[in-house]
């Protein structure tokens, strides 16, 4: 079952939506953006969400003690890597990373072999910003990198109209949605509810339940 993370959260009350919704991990931005929020707001955010949902923060190019910091103050699952962290970096790292590529064409790919075993994100790199750019990459990219599925966290343009097609495509062990679930720049309480429920009505139709 393909997992789903909002990311961007920056109120309770976002955070609460993505929850009442099922969503199984919430995003808080670290790194430069219109959606950064500070350590401390972060930290009473996750602190309102039911424990097995995954806490997860967004960095470009921190420091190993900023990212420990920031494990600690919000009490996150892992540190999401979305900067030009080397693998020597990650191969360094003691918290539990995710480290995001982002994809303009198929050779940049080539890249998630070097990250090692853990999770992996996968995001479009069009767009002016380092992530939360609403664009998506050409999905067939991966499919010659099936073996790292049950690894690979699919992010980048993802919304309600195209979620279905990019599970049936690329079948990842998570869907990453931030833009997709915004509606004048701010996270919106039916659009996440209607992103989960795409999500898992398909996989509900894929494991024959409604049969
Ligand atoms: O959301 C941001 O502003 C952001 C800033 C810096 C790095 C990553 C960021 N977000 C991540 O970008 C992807 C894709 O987002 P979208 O759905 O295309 O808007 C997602 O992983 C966010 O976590």
């Amino acid at each position: 079952m393909t997992k789903v993370k909002v990311c961007g959260i920056r109120e309770r009350e976002e955070a609460k939506w993505a929850a009442d919704a099922g969503a199984d991990a919430v995003g808080f931005v670290f790194a430069e953006s219109k959606r950064r929020v500070t350590l401390e707001k972060a930290a009473d955010i996750a602190d309102s969400l039911p424990k097995d949902i995954l806490k997860i923060g967004v960095f470009v190019n921190a420091s190993e003690s900023e990212l420990q910091y920031a494990m600690d103050v919000v009490k996150l699952d892992y540190v999401q890597l979305h900067g030009d962290e080397t693998p020597e970096f990650c191969r360094e790292l003691t918290i539990p990373f995710i480290k995001a590529i982002s994809i303009r064409e198929k050779s940049d790919l080539q890249a998630l072999q070097s990250y090692g075993s853990g999770l992996l994100l996968v995001d479009s790199g069009k767009g002016p910003f380092r992530g939360g750019n609403g664009t998506t990459f050409d999905w067939e990219y991966l499919s010659d990198y099936e073996s790292l599925k049950d690894n690979i966290i699919l992010a980048g343009g993802l919304k309600k109209e195209n979620v279905t097609e990019a599970i049936k495509k690329t079948e990842p062990y998570m869907v990453d949605v931030s833009s997709g679930v915004e509606r004048n720049g701010r996270k919106d309480c039916k659009m996440i509810k209607a992103f989960i429920e795409e999500v898992k009505s398909f996989q509900k139709e894929e494991s024959g339940e409604y049969s």
